[in-house]
């Protein structure tokens, strides 16, 4: 009788995008230190949208400098695909909560700028910037100025040229706490929208302190503890994409709003030096 090997082919495991595992970050000021950040395990996949949620000065910032490499861990590893990380690169962007554009350079060249550090063809960053510019619903303001722009409109053009350099991975640092509720429901939408758009599904960590915002945007959510921040829960969110605001009105989402309110409000407290019961 021929034995047939019927054994399961391994599954091929995809490689996370990123990893930290056992990130702890100290600071110290003269002779004391402080722990910003307490055993930090996370893995993402390519291509995820997450948000991070958590008290503030629980560390969120920290752990999204340290993913892109402007800040060192004191301990543990941060791995991406699948090897250590070495400093800054262009695999990686970071939008920032004001928007940093240079504002003595119009929108085209605000937008051609990060291109133009890679040294690549003017022809080529130009067609790339306009291409970003029209993704974000600019065209028509490329001449213009940013103090000709509104808040919305400035971080649109911020967002045009984190995705003009197409990093792998975008790393966004509440970037759109300044907007007013109205902008930033639309700019929410709109960065889901470019974000499908953009090829190659980017990997995106998205900090944030509103909990609908986080609940909109991610597959799923990490929420940190009060500092020295840690993960305390990860939730995946449920909704199926392409997501339209409406979602935000549903009995589902005032749920799981109201369960991971629960989750921060004794971080939060804790933070504070309140009780937490
Ligand atoms: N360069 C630094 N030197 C010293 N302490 C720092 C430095 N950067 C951050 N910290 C401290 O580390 C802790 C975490 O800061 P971080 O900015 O990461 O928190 P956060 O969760 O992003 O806060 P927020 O939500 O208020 O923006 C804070 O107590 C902060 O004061």
């Amino acid at each position: 009788m021929n034995v047939v090997d019927v054994a399961e082919p391994k599954l091929a495991r995809a490689v996370p995008k990123l990893e930290a595992r056992g990130l702890y970050k100290q600071f110290y000021r003269g002779s004391s230190r402080m722990d910003a950040l307490y055993d930090v395990n996370l893995v993402i996949q390519p291509g995820e949208f997450v948000a991070v949620l958590g008290a503030s000065g629980c560390g969120k910032t920290t752990l999204l400098r340290i993913i892109d490499g402007l800040e060192q861990a004191t301990g543990g590893e941060l791995l991406i695909d699948g090897n250590a990380s070495r400093g800054t690169g262009v695999d990686r962007g970071f939008v920032f909560q004001q928007d940093n554009l240079l504002p003595w350079r119009n929108v085209l060249r605000n937008v051609m700028f990060g291109l133009e550090l890679q040294r690549r063809p003017r022809a080529e960053t130009k067609a790339q910037a306009m291409q970003y510019i029209d993704m974000v619903g600019l065209s028509g303001f490329e001449k213009h100025y940013p103090h000709e722009l509104s808040g919305g409109m400035r971080q649109r053009v911020n967002l045009a040229r984190a995705f003009t350099i197409s990093p792998d991975v975008l790393l966004m640092d509440e970037p759109f706490a300044a907007l007013d509720a109205q902008t930033r429901e639309v700019m929410q939408t709109e960065l889901l929208r470019i974000w499908r758009q953009a090829a190659g599904g980017r990997t995106v960590v998205f900090v944030t302190h509103q909990i609908d915002e986080a609940i909109f945007l991610a597959d799923r959510i990490v929420v940190m503890t009060a500092r020295p921040g840690r993960i305390k829960e990860v939730i995946d969110v449920p909704f199926p994409r392409p997501r339209d605001l409406h979602i935000k009105r549903t009995a589902e989402f005032g749920e799981i709003y109201d369960s991971i309110w629960k989750t921060i409000e004794q971080e939060v407290r804790v933070s504070m030096g309140m009780s937490t019961s």
